[in-house]
């Protein structure tokens, strides 16, 4: 079996009694897997594998499979079918090697198959029935029957079934589900001898449901309407987005200290009257969102109940499958898809009462594995602030200016600034100095090809101005490039429609 170290088998079992079903369709898909570079076949039934072997130079693992009344076993469960592949011209005989009831024993099969001259497969689902066959004197351990001896069937190959088998030794085939490339790869990788891949390569009706199952899902997410929320601190903001089209859309302070329920029916009643005009629900909330449960990062933003099951509470009031992210998560992925940072490794930041951040990689929204990711007003700041939101963000600097003894809002603040007030400017200079700093680490850390700037104070040309100024100090390969955000307070909405098409 050296040979087939390192190669692709492939397996040419079309759908039973399809168009394919044909000996000399078989015959052709083996030249044809021949001619692509497969190194060995896997065929099933005595009059394939003759064909086959009289046509085509590759080694074959030959099978029969049966459906018994009295035995789950189906591959190759008899001495005379081990007789039968021999006589045709079967390299390897594979049976079923599960511990599970059947009409012959694993060993007796065995015996029979090396008698014949041939090298014996055990197809296999477990570590246990591995060892058993390892013990036996099989030539071949393959993972076949992973996934396929009760219960769902998983959709993925079972990698960790190959990493157990290669550590027993031996030649090891991994074989199921190895779907893609990838896959294949990856079994290779988790220490397979080779790969053996069916269904993708010769089971047209399989893959021709996988492709009809993307387009159709495709079709539906454009087509489908979303029930877009953003729940910021101060306002929420509900949508109907189809595709990127904000289609109608209200705004409502948001309900703050009215505990969960009320907070829920009055969330349910801004959307009552688009009732039966979406088909899911998005929640871009602030806060951190993990596994649709929902926590404050910053209470004094919204203070609502530790782990809220957000995403269940949305689907059980709309009747529709909802998500939930966190908002400059979601805005982010809206900046990406329809915005300032199309299709570019970005980091969204939006500067408004809080700070908030999203990054997106290589087409793919950093969510992290407790929703913090893209956190930027939680990293600390340049002045050792506890966190970069406590002095760079709204709150932050009427916080500070109030210290200051000036009691102002930021929309003050920034009218001061312009009147060249000195507590003003030093004010603003110290948040510019604490985010360009934060930006600056950022830009080392992961190298964005853009930041996006968005939140009602991020978008002010007399923040954004300084901000690129400051940022312009840094050596050239180190400056972050900023561009304003292009869908101001919609990011959100927009981006959680999107993620609305994953679910
Ligand atoms: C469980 C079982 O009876 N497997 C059979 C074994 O020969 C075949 O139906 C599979 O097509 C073959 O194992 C290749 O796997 P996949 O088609 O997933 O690439």
């Amino acid at each position: 079996m050296t040979d087939l170290a390192g190669g692709l088998i492939v397996s040419c079992q079309p759908v039973d009694d399809g168009p394919l079903d044909t000996i000399p369709a078989i015959v052709a898909f083996a030249q044809a897997a021949r001619n692509g570079g497969a190194r060995a076949l896997r065929i099933e039934g005595a009059d394939n594998v003759a064909a086959v072997a009289g046509a085509c130079d590759l080694p074959i693992i030959g099978i029969i499979k049966r459906d018994l009344p009295d035995s789950p076993v189906r591959i190759t469960p008899f001495i005379a079918d081990v007789e039968a592949l021999a006589a045709a011209g079967a390299t390897v005989i594979a049976v079923d090697g599960t511990d599970r009831v059947r009409p012959v024993p694993v060993a007796e099969l065995l015996a029979a198959i090396h008698a014949a001259g041939c090298l014996a497969m055990a197809d296999l689902a477990t570590e246990a029935e591995a060892r058993v066959a390892k013990q036996l004197g099989f030539d071949i351990l393959g993972t076949t029957m992973s996934g396929y001896t009760g219960g769902p069937v998983p959709a993925a190959p079972d990698l960790g079934f190959v990493a157990a088998c290669r550590r027993l030794g031996g030649v090891v085939v991994a074989e199921g589900r190895y779907n893609t490339p990838a896959t294949a790869a990856s079994a290779m990788a988790a220490g397979a001898s080779a790969v053996c891949v069916g269904s993708a390569i010769t089971r047209t009706e399989h893959v021709t449901e996988w492709f009809r199952n993307a387009v159709d899902q495709a079709v539906r997410s454009s087509t489908a309407t979303v029930l877009a929320l953003d729940v910021g601190g101060t306002k929420t903001l509900a949508a109907l987005v189809r595709n990127g089209d904000i289609l109608e859309r209200q705004t409502i302070p948001t309900p703050q200290g009215v505990g969960t329920d009320a907070w829920f029916a009055t969330i349910g009643a801004l959307a009552a009257d688009w009732r039966g005009r979406y088909d899911a629900v998005g929640a871009a909330v602030t806060g951190v969102v993990q596994d649709g449960h929902w926590s404050a990062l910053n209470p004094r933003t919204l203070a609502i109940p530790e782990r809220t099951p957000l995403v269940e509470r949305l689907t059980a009031l709309f009747g529709v499958p909802a998500i939930a992210f966190n908002d400059a998560q979601a805005a982010a992925w809206g900046e990406y898809c329809h915005g300032a940072g199309r299709a570019q490794d970005m980091v969204f930041v939006t500067v408004s009462s809080g700070i908030g951040g999203g990054i997106v990689l290589q087409g793919r929204l950093l969510q992290g594995a407790n929703g913090l990711g893209g956190s930027l007003g939680q990293t600390r700041g340049a002045s050792g602030a506890e966190r970069l939101e406590t002095r760079a963000s709204g709150f932050g600097m009427a916080a500070s200016a109030a210290a200051l003894g000036h009691a102002a809002t930021t929309h003050e603040i920034f009218a001061s600034v312009e009147n060249g007030l000195p507590w003003a400017v030093a004010l603003l200079d110290e948040a510019v100095e604490d985010l360009a700093v934060a930006l600056g680490d950022l830009q080392r850390l992961i190298d964005p090809e853009v930041v996006v700037l968005g939140g009602g104070i991020g978008m002010l040309p007399q923040f954004r101005a300084p901000l690129i100024a400051r940022l312009s100090q840094e050596p050239s390969h180190l400056r972050p490039v900023i561009k304003p955000a292009s869908l101001g307070g919609d990011a959100g909405i927009i981006g959680i429609a999107d993620l609305c098409r994953a679910i």
